[in-house]
């Protein structure tokens, strides 16, 4: 593999725990890869690992075969021998300078006719051509991150890391630029793992999404795996809307309160479970709203989300689900409206244990 992040953990000093615990995945050469987890799980922690930045004191980080960390071997390239390139949230660019004199700073190795060349293959590689003489605060931010990126891919890195890089431009430029930065990192063939906490942006970005919490990576996949087949419970839970309702394992069906869902051969057997009584994710998109369904539930709350309103629901045995409902479908809180599940991909988990009682936690 071209990057591998092999059982790697990290600790910062005087810390009572490890930033990054036993993580282990790899990248093929010219994919992109993107961690994503909630605020302090330690996605940011693994990328500054990856870039030299923190020492690790377990595992070992390869990238082409070479070990850029061992700690077994007590090996620690520097940052600056590791041919990483680096984008963070704050743009960084020099202010004084150009934008040309900024993607041009770390080409000073270069003879001047092709450093010249260089830099305005990677501004017309980020739609920014016609931008070379500017000064940075003549730029948007959106502009100013494209330069911080055309700076950061023109030394040609094996490897470039982005740290949310667009975390403070606003949601509609955060859109197009995570798409563009896709058709970016793929023209100019570059290697990349990116870190964020936006889910749209890290299924827009990733060959490969991975999912970190409290330090552990959970799920390292295609980002349609990811988002169908959760490995964990913490990874059903944590990317798109959806609950977790009682269920009752039978064969290749799950019974529900929303009647038997199929599709469930890929589940665990019934055995797996005692009395094959599990719980079953039901995303706001298995749950499908239909006048003629048997199944009566209370809309409780709804959000408008443009295409699509997002209704709280609530089944006549208490049972709470969430539904995406066409917005032409407007419905008031407190309406009675019909539903039925739909879903494709079944995905079961062990019930949650229940909270132990107060007097056995004392
Ligand atoms: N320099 C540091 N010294 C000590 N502890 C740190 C340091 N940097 C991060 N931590 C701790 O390590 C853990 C992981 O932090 P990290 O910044 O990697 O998380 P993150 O997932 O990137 O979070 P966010 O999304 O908020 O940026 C947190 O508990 C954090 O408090």
């Amino acid at each position: 593999m071209f990057l591998s992040i092999e059982s790697v953990g990290l600790r910062y000093a005087g810390a009572s725990q490890d930033a990054v615990q036993g993580v282990t995945l790899s990248l093929a050469k010219g994919d992109i890869g993107v961690l994503i987890g909630p605020s302090g799980c330690g996605k940011t922690s693994l990328l500054r690992a990856v870039a030299g930045l923190e020492r690790i004191h377990q595992g070992r980080i390869r990238l082409q075969g070479e070990a850029l960390a061992d700690a077994a071997a007590e090996q620690h390239l520097a940052p600056e021998s590791r041919r990483v390139g680096l984008v963070f949230q704050d743009f960084a660019l020099f202010p004084h300078l150009s934008v040309q004199a900024n993607v041009a700073f770390g080409l000073r190795h270069l003879a001047p006719n092709e450093r010249k060349a260089r830099v305005e293959e990677m501004l017309s590689l980020v739609g920014l051509g016609h931008a070379a003489k500017r000064m940075p605060h003549q730029l948007s931010g959106g502009q100013q991150q494209r330069v911080a990126l055309a700076r950061a891919l023109a030394p040609a890195p094996q490897l470039l890391l982005l740290d949310e890089p667009f975390s403070s431009l606003d949601v509609d430029l955060r859109e197009s630029l995570s798409q563009d930065l896709r058709a970016i990192l793929k023209a100019a063939q570059t290697t990349a793992l990116f870190v964020t906490h936006d889910q749209a942006e890290a299924f827009a970005i990733g060959d490969r999404v991975g999912v970190i919490h409290q330090g552990r990576l959970e799920q390292w996949d295609e980002a349609y795996t990811v988002y169908h087949r959760p490995a964990t419970r913490f990874v059903a839970g944590f990317i798109g809307h959806g609950v977790f309702v009682p269920g009752t394992l039978e064969g290749n069906q799950v019974r529900t309160a929303l009647g038997l869902l199929e599709n469930a051969q890929d589940c665990p057997l019934p055995g797996a479970y005692p009395g094959g009584h599990c719980e079953v994710l039901l995303r706001a998109d298995d749950v499908v709203h239909d006048d003629h369904a048997p199944t009566q539930a209370r809309i409780e709350h709804k959000v408008f989300r443009g295409a699509e309103f997002l209704y709280t629901l609530q089944l006549t045995d208490g049972t709470r689900l969430i539904a995406a409902v066409p917005s032409h479908h407007d419905h008031h809180v407190g309406e009675w409206i019909g539903i039925r599940a739909q879903a494709d991909h079944v995905v079961t988990f062990a019930t949650a244990a229940p909270p132990a009682p107060e007097s056995a936690r004392a």
